[in-house]
């Protein structure tokens, strides 16, 4: 059985095959094959992977190719985590925004536009190129980001591909409020959650007779930031805490999020949305000349290559140098329920086909779903309320849009859809953001006429 990962050079492929090796019985899997564009980014990922693997005695073959061929041919899942464009435009998607007083973020707002943009077209290569090598009953499980843009092109250009877009923050949001309220195994806390993807709310969450929503609700009030207490101590003396969710930009997510459970306390949102709702505090306390895209760059992305070069030159590796969690073990646990047909909950990006009454059967909806060998079930839930139904609506509107405009190559689509979204005041500022993005991302855009 083999794994294909897609984007085989990123930061995230030595946690995701350290997931995929602690489940080797469970999937069944002989060969992980790594795929990119960018060979010599990839070949120094691999040196960290083929290490793992050997550090866990692992018996799953590893190949390493930039041929499309080689890397689909009867492969069974496909996990895709393209960043098309890399880093450096992810920094010109939150710096252009930023210049131009907008929120400057990778999947929100008008730098999650952009990203969107670039990444269709891309993906939909990618599908046409699986379809044509792969296991008839593959499954692409994909992880590319801007995810909810991704998912309507999907849906509008390749309706029938065997296709399941997943985010990992409903998740990771699960394991960080676990961690405030002291309980280890937040994969077991049980949660109803609706909304797009980075743009949803939890609606409950339990664990074993005890109402987390309301103790996260009190800690939320309490401390006004939803880290560990450990991560808040540290804070106070700056000290490091190693964790990346304590980087200066998440710091301000997770304090925003927060102060949102305070002013909308009915539900607990994905942190994603304080970027909607609290626009004008995010660019005051932004920095245009250094943003999320620099720290990744100073972290994540150096600590990788930096270790791959000291690997090479003294044979030693330290495992800190790669990210391994909640990210692999969701998407490796989604390929094992897929498998073997587990009726487990994941929540993950489908159409919503009435699934929320009354939103459009055409919204690709974030909701749990039963994982069957067929494929998710979408777990219906009843109307929602006109506050996040509106929200809905709104960036709803907003995303199908961009990608009419892109499919249709259309100017005036493109700009409509940036003034609709709800971190632009006007659509003024869409149209310099929009001119600006377009210069700077000739190399990738479809043209706007
Ligand atoms: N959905 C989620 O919850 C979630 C979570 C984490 C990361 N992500 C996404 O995963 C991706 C990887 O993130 P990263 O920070 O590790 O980025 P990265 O830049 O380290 O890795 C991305 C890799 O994709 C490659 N690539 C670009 N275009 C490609 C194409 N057309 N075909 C094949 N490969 C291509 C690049 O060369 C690069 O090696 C991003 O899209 C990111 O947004 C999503
Ligand atoms: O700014 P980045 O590149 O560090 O992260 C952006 C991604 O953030 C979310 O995923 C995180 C998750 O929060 C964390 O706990 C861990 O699992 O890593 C993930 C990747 O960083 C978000 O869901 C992604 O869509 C973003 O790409
Ligand atoms: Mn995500």
């Amino acid at each position: 059985m083999i794994i294909t990962i897609v984007g085989g050079g990123s930061t995230f492929t030595p946690g995701i095959v350290t997931s995929i090796a602690l489940r080797q019985k469970e999937l069944g899997v002989t060969e992980v094959r790594l795929y990119d564009i960018d060979g010599e980014r990839q070949s120094k990922v691999g040196v960290v992977v083929d290490w793992i693997l050997k550090d866990m005695k692992s018996p799953i073959k590893l190949t390493v190719t930039t041929d499309k061929k080689e890397a689909y041919t009867d492969a069974k899942f496909i996990f895709a985590q393209m960043r098309v464009g890399k880093y450096a435009m992810r920094e010109q998607d939150e710096k252009i925004s930023l210049r131009h007083g907008v929120v400057g973020q990778e999947t929100c707002g008008c730098g999650g536009m952009a990203y969107g943009l670039r990444t269709i077209f891309p993906m939909i290569e990618m599908i046409d190129d699986v379809e044509k090598y792969a296991a008839k009953d593959h499954w692409i499980l994909n992880y590319s980001n801007p995810a909810a843009i991704v998912a309507i092109a999907c849906q509008k250009l390749r309706p029938n591909a065997r296709i399941i877009n997943i985010c990992d923050m409903p998740i990771a949001i699960i394991e960080m409020i676990g961690k405030c309220v002291g309980i280890k195994d937040y994969t077991n806390i049980d949660v109803d959650y609706f909304g797009l993807n980075h743009f949803g709310w939890f609606t409950r969450m339990e664990y074993e007779g005890r109402d987390v929503a309301a103790e996260i609700r009190a800690y939320a009030k309490e401390h006004g930031i939803l880290l560990p207490k450990e991560h808040i101590e540290a804070l106070k003396k700056h000290e490091a805490t190693g964790d990346r969710h304590a980087n200066q930009s998440w710091i301000k997510v997770w304090t925003n999020a927060a102060r949102l459970m305070e002013l909308c306390p009915e539900y607990i949102p994905n942190t994603y949305l304080t970027y909607y709702l609290f626009p004008k505090e995010n660019v005051e306390h932004s920095d245009p000349n250094h943003t999320r895209a620099n720290e990744v760059m100073e972290t994540r992305e150096k600590a990788l290559f930096e270790g791959v070069d000291r690997y090479l030159a003294t044979g030693e590796i330290d495992k800190k140098v790669f990210y391994a969690g909640a990210h692999g073990n969701f998407i490796a646990d989604l390929a094992v329920a897929l498998l073997g047909d587990e009726k487990k909950k994941f929540i993950i990006i489908e159409p919503n086909n009435g699934k929320v009454p009354n939103l459009p059967d055409d919204t690709m909806i974030e909701l749990p779903a039963w994982i069957t060998k067929n494929g998710p079930e979408l777990i219906g839930i009843e109307p929602i309320s006109t506050f996040y139904k509106g929200m809905i609506e709104q960036q709803n509107a907003c995303e199908h849009l961009l990608v009419e405009g892109a499919i249709e190559g259309s100017y005036t689509k493109v700009l409509q859809a940036f003034a609709l979204n709800k971190t632009v005041p006007s659509i003024e500022v869409a149209k310099e953001v929009l001119d600006e993005m377009i210069e700077a991302n000739k190399a990738y855009w479809p043209e706007l006429k």
